[in-house]
């Protein structure tokens, strides 16, 4: 579903790659967590992924896509395929839990037929039902993360990236959090997750992949945080 196959990434005016020959694979369904200290270069493989930036050398491919040659007009239906989430939420603040969410659909085009049939079966997913009316200022840290979990997963995505999604949240929250990934991912979605939460990481058991100085140096399934 995902490969980086030799990826070195050296930002301009960088003195050193931010990552540097990367190679890593992940299959569909996979869950993968994304390790390492700060400034190890996890973000940027997220941004990789996402089209955001290119590499300097290698090749990233994404549900059977070669991203570095994607073209420009092609962007966007290719972003269709990935969710995100991430740290701080990035909820539209002056629309309700029900419009942020219905936004991802009309931004593709689906009608507010299909809206108004779809979006309160994702809300109630994310355990918000009776809350659809509610602005992000209305509910609570958790609550606002599951509207953007809600919105990452409303068009059905391939792959969920999630960087730091846990990251505001206190930890019976945050394992809320990850109980509704976790059961995203059960549904043959590949979620991959960045982040700094040993807890999370611990309880999960899952696929560790961490990243040093923009190298990996560990990649165990069922791993710990380490
Ligand atoms: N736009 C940029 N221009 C120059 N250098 C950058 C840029 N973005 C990131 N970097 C550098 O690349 C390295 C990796 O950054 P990255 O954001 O991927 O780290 P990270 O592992 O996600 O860190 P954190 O856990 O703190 O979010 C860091 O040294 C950072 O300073």
């Amino acid at each position: 579903m995902i490969r980086l196959e030799h990826v070195t990434k050296t930002y301009p005016k960088a003195s050193r790659p931010s990552l540097d020959d990367v190679s890593v694979s992940i299959e569909k369904g996979d869950f993968v967590f994304f390790i390492g200290p700060s400034g190890s270069g996890k973000s940027t493989i997220i941004k990789l992924l996402l089209h955001e930036i290119q590499p300097n050398k290698g090749r990233v491919v994404v549900a059977d896509r070669d991203v570095t040659a994607l073209r420009s007009w092609k962007i966007s239906a290719f972003r269709r395929q990935i969710g995100c989430v991430f740290q701080d939420f990035r909820l539209l603040p002056n629309r309700t839990a029900y419009e942020n969410v219905a936004f991802a659909l009309e931004v593709i085009g689906k009608s507010q037929g299909v809206a108004r049939r779809v979006v309160p079966e994702v809300l109630e997913l994310v355990g918000l039902g009776g809350k659809e009316h509610r602005y992000p200022h209305e509910l609570s840290g958790g609550e606002q993360q599951r509207v953007a979990v809600a919105r990452a997963f409303v068009n059905r995505p391939l792959i969920l990236l999630a960087d730091e999604p846990t990251g505001n949240l206190d930890p019976d929250t945050s394992i809320e959090i990850m109980r509704l990934l976790d059961r995203i991912n059960r549904t043959g979605t590949t979620v991959v997750m960045v982040t700094h939460d040993s807890n999370i990481v611990n309880q999960m058991r899952r696929r560790v992949v961490e990243i040093e100085s923009g190298k990996i140096v560990r990649d165990q399934p069922r791993g710990v945080y380490g």
